[in-house]
C-alpha cells in the first residue's frame, strides 16, 4: 500500500543513498581501499551501524566512504542516474536530491562540472524511471558545508544552475559550534536573487540554530527542526502551549523537512513511536517526511512512512496530507508543483481509497 503511494521527498542526500554495491564496484575501480569491507551486503550493514552512534559528528564520518567514490564526472553521474531510479522504483514522484559540490573535487573537477555530472545522472534516471513507468522528476539542491567558508561560492553555483535543474540551497554538516549565521552572506545574498533555500536546523542544537535561520537568515524550509518542540511546553489543562518561535513557525506554514529513522541514529530523537513528528503533525505545523540518508539509515520513503503506520500510529490520509504538504513546499514553480499534486498525488492517494 505504501509503496504504491505517490510519494515527495525534499530531504535526501546523494551521497548518503549511494547503493552499497557501487560503493564497492567504484571503490576496486578507483582503487580506494579504505572501505571496511568489500561485500556488499555487510557494507550496507556496516553504515546502519557506524551511522547509530548517537551523535552527529560521528554519524557525518561514515560520509568519507561514499564521497571518496564521488570524484569523477563518470562516478558522480552513475550516482545520481541509480539514485533517481531508486526513488521512483520506491514510488517517489518528485524527489529534491542536495550534495555539496565542494566534497568533490579532490581529484581537481571544477565546481561547475560536478554539478553538471549530477544533473546529467538525474536527467538519465528520470528518462529511464519513465520508460520503466514509474516517473519521476528529480530537482537538485547545493549544500555547503557549515564548517568551512564556500557558501557564498556554492550559493552563486545555485543561482547559476537555477534554470537547469538546481532548485535551491542549504548548509549542512556539524551543527553545534556552527550557526547559520557563519554563511549570512551566502543567505543575503540568495534572497537578493530571489532564490530558495533551506537549512538543517534544530537537530543537534535547538531552539537557537533554527531562530537564527528563519530570523537572521531568511531560510525557507529548515532541515529537520525536530527541536523546535523544546519551545511547545504543556499547559495547565495537559494542552499544548506553543513559544513565540513555535507559533512563528506554524503560522508562517514554515516547512519542517522531518527524518525520523537518520534522527533515532543520531540522537535526535529517541524513536519513532516517541518522534516530535507525530505531535508537530497533529498540531498542524507543515510536516514532511523524509529519508536524510538513505545508505546510512538502510531506509526509503516507503520504510519511513511505513514506520509511522506501524510505531506511531498514523494512516493513509496523514501520509497524503505530508504528501502534499512536500508538495506545496517544494522548490519547484507553482505551477509545476500544482500539476503533480492534482493529476499525482491526489488521483494517486484515491485510487488507494485515501
Ligand atoms: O542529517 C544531517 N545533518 C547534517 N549534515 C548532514 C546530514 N546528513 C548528511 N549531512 C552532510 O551533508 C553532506 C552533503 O550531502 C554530507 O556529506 C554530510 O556531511
Ligand atoms: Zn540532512
Amino acid at each position: 500500500m505504501v509503496r504504491r503511494a505517490p510519494k515527495a521527498l525534499l530531504h535526501d542526500h546523494l551521497d548518503g543513498g549511494v547503493r552499497p554495491a557501487t560503493v564497492v564496484e567504484l571503490a576496486e575501480a578507483s582503487g580506494y581501499d579504505g572501505l571496511p569491507t568489500t561485500d556488499a551486503a555487510a557494507l550496507g550493514t556496516w553504515f546502519r551501524d557506524a551511522a547509530d552512534s548517537g551523535s552527529l559528528e560521528r554519524y557525518l564520518e561514515t560520509f568519507s566512504h561514499t564521497v571518496a567514490v564521488m570524484q569523477t564526472e563518470e562516478q558522480l553521474t552513475r550516482v545520481a542516474r541509480e539514485c533517481a531510479l531508486d526513488l521512483a522504483a520506491d514510488g517517489v514522484v518528485y524527489a529534491e536530491s542536495r550534495f555539496a559540490p565542494e566534497l568533490h573535487i579532490e581529484r581537481g573537477l571544477p565546481l561547475d562540472r560536478v554539478v553538471e555530472a549530477v544533473l546529467a545522472g538525474f536527467r538519465a534516471g528520470e528518462a529511464e524511471a519513465a520508460a520503466a513507468g514509474t516517473p519521476i522528476r528529480v530537482v537538485a539542491l547545493l549544500t555547503a558545508m557549515r564548517h568551512a567558508a564556500n557558501g557564498r561560492e556554492i550559493a552563486d553555483l545555485a543561482v547559476t544552475y537555477r534554470d537547469r535543474g538546481v532548485g535551491g540551497f542549504d548548509i549542512a554538516g556539524a551543527e553545534a559550534g556552527f550557526p547559520p549565521t557563519r554563511h549570512l552572506d551566502a543567505f543575503e545574498y540568495l534572497r537578493r536573487e530571489n532564490a530558495h533555500f533551506t537549512i538543517h536546523a534544530g537537530e543537534a542544537f535547538g531552539l537557537p540554530s533554527i531562530w537564527e535561520a528563519l530570523q537572521w537568515c531568511g531560510a525557507d524550509r529548515l532541515g529537520h527542526g525536530v527541536r523546535i518542540v523544546d519551545d511547545v511546553a504543556t499547559g495547565g489543562d495537559g494542552a499544548p502551549v506553543l513559544g513565540r518561535l513555535a507559533a512563528y513557525v506554524r503560522d508562517c506554514r514554515v516547512p519542517l523537512e522531518m527524518c525520523p529513522s537518520s534522527n533515532i541514529q543520531t540522537g535526535a530523537a529517541e524513536s519513532v513511536a516517541t518522534h516530535p513528528i507525530t505531535m508537530l503533525k497533529d498540531l498542524r505545523f507543515r510536516v514532511t517526511v523524509n529519508t536524510d540518508n538513505r545508505l546510512m539509515s538502510g531506509t526509503s520513503m516507503s520504510r519511513e512512512m511505513q514506520l509511522l503506520v506501524d510505531e506511531a500510529g498514523w494512516d493513509l490520509e496523514d501520509l497524503r496530507w505530508v504528501t502534499i504538504n512536500a508538495m506545496k513546499s517544494a522548490f519547484l514553480p507553482f505551477d509545476e508543483r500544482l500539476e503533480l499534486i492534482d493529476h499525482v498525488v491526489k488521483p494517486g492517494y484515491a485510487a488507494l481509497g485515501a
